[in-house]
């Protein structure tokens, strides 16, 4: 069910899926015969989005999907020879068009799994292969993972914030598009919403489906209980009225009115939904009133641009609210809109059994200056499974005996690992080109969410100023990024 998420959605070939300047790289490469030299790229993001002290990994079995299904179709190669620069000449000469026509994935990717928490700095994906190919992986690796795992994270917040309340993403109708609504979706459920109302999520993915009605159901009748009884008959068992197209609580009057008769025929409302004033306030007022008239179990949903922020203030302010329904903040990161993931060359060889050139890219700022090895990301852990610290190494050169882990910020803060319990978080998933991981499902990626966001410290938790979950670079790596920075970096005399 998890398996092809992408599959029909835009047509038989998504390689286009990129940026013009992936396949102008890519030519230029072909051209200097640089094609198959070797290159490892990572995939990571600078800071946890929205404020927060962590972000749920998400979207790896899309990139699945695209990298199985990775060519470049006739049309494709149709469309790249169309192409023609300022003056008129072809872009892309038929020889590499040729090249493309036959190129397939032959990659070693890494990757950390689905539903994972990952920090700042960890590559939650490692590409290691031809740099033609591991190049024109970029952009579409970035739009997959950037986007699910900004919302995974998102739903992560609310489920903290709702606690074990039911949520239900309602967000289709305000997402970026299509498949910004579906995989939203996915992600959402992933990061550990209940259900969602978007039926083509529940189709692909199996997730549950749940909703209520609009108010256009209620005004269609011009008044509520002919308008809630319909209902209640056309689903005697799963009916949620909506209360507050003219006035909420004479809406939930309305509905108790309605739920008598359906008990009186053997069936009981399921609930009643508040969208619109205050919340806290109605939601009790409600409460009180379907308990004194005996419908204890009624849940009270409730919607209207909620995010974790507002059910926190709500629960603060003893809302009865069961469950949450959330739409536009939840698909659409509305705080954050956007991950910033990147993708970026961290070492380079010209062969398989050359030694490697480790590559750099500074910035002005050290957090930006990206960090050179074919990383691993090594977590560490109490005995309990709560992750203490995280360490990034590089696999091709040997650790040391006494391993000490060094803030990439500030080399004057640095830990020593004394623990001998870890995991390393990267894990095979093609090797040379052929998929060697069984992806697990989705719902197996959200139990493993659910349980990594407990096990981390209320601290990490917290949406005000988290604290920060140490990450570092093992020392000899720190050193030698160090000492990279100062060999590129260019000397101007005072
Ligand atoms: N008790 C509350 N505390 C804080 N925010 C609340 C509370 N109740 C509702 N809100 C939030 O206030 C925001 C705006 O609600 P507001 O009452 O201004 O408009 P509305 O109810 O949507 O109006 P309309 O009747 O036009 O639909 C929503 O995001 C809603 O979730
Ligand atoms: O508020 P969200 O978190 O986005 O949740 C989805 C919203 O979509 C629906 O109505 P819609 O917003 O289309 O119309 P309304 O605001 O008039 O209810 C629903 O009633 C919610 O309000
Ligand atoms: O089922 C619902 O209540 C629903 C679905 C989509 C958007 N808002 C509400
Ligand atoms: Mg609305």
């Amino acid at each position: 069910m998890n398996s092809a998420p992408l599959s029909g959605l835009y047509g038989p070939s998504l390689s286009l899926l990129t940026d013009l300047y992936q396949l102008t790289m890519a030519y230029g490469y072909w051209k200097q015969g640089k094609q198959d030299q070797e290159a490892v790229f990572h995939l990571y993001f600078r800071k946890p989005p929205f404020g927060g002290g962590y972000a749920v990994a998400a979207g790896l079995a899309y990139a699945v999907d695209w990298l199985e299904n990775f060519h470049f179709s006739e049309d494709d190669l149709a469309y790249l020879g169309s192409l023609r620069g300022t003056r008129d000449t072809v872009l892309f000469e038929p020889a590499f068009l040729e090249y493309l026509r036959t190129l397939r994935l032959t990659c070693d990717i890494d990757a950390i799994a689905e539903g994972t928490v990952v920090f700042a700095n960890e590559p939650l994906l490692r590409i290691k292969g031809p740099l033609l190919q591991a190049q024109l992986l970029e952009t579409a690796l970035l739009t997959l993972v950037n986007f699910q795992t900004l919302i995974a994270t998102k739903a992560a917040r609310i489920r903290e914030a709702a606690g074990s309340d039911q949520v239900f993403e309602f967000g289709l109708r305000r997402a970026q598009g299509f498949d910004g609504g579906l995989s939203a979706s996915r992600a959402a459920y992933l990061g550990g919403v209940d259900g969602t109302s978007n039926l083509m999520a529940g189709q692909r993915f199996g997730i549950p489906v749940r909703g209520t009605h609009a108010h256009s159901w209620v005004q269609s009748f011009g008044e509520e209980e002919a308008a809630f009884t319909a209902y209640g008959d056309a689903f005697p068992d799963d009916s949620v009225f909506l209360v507050d197209t003219y006035d909420t609580l004479e809406g939930v009057r309305h509905a108790i009115s309605v739920a008598r008769q359906m008990r009186a025929n053997g069936h009981e409302l399921g609930g009643i939904r508040l969208d619109s004033g205050d919340l806290a306030y109605l939601s009790r007022e409600a409460r009180a009133l379907l308990n004194e008239a005996g419908f204890q179990k009624t849940r009270i949903v409730a919607s209207n641009d909620l995010d974790e922020h507002l059910i926190t203030s709500l629960k603060q302010q003893g809302a009865r609210i069961d469950t949450w329904g959330i739409g536009t903040k939840l698909v659409t990161a509305h705080d954050q809109p956007a991950l910033g993931g990147v993708y970026k060359l961290a070492a380079l060889r010209q062969t398989a059994d050359a030694d490697w050139d480790y590559t750099i890219k500074l910035s002005e700022q050290l957090a930006k200056t990206s960090i050179p090895g074919i990383l691993q990301v090594r977590r560490y852990e109490t005995e309990k499974g709560q992750p203490r610290a995280d360490m990034l190494y590089n696999t091709a050169e040997p650790l040391p005996d006494q391993l000490t882990i060094v803030d990439p910020l500030d080399p004057t803060r640095r830990r020593p690992i004394r623990s001998t319990q870890f995991r390393e978080l990267l894990e095979p998933v093609f090797r040379a080109g052929k998929l060697v991981a069984e992806l697990p499902t989705l719902e197996e990626s959200r139990t493993k969410a659910q349980r990594e966001v407990a096990a981390l410290d209320p601290s990490i938790r917290r949406f005000l100023n988290p604290h920060v979950y140490p990450v570092g670079l093992e020392e000899s790596l720190n050193n030698f990024r160090m000492q990279l920075i100062l060999e590129k970096r260019a000397v101007r005399p005072a």
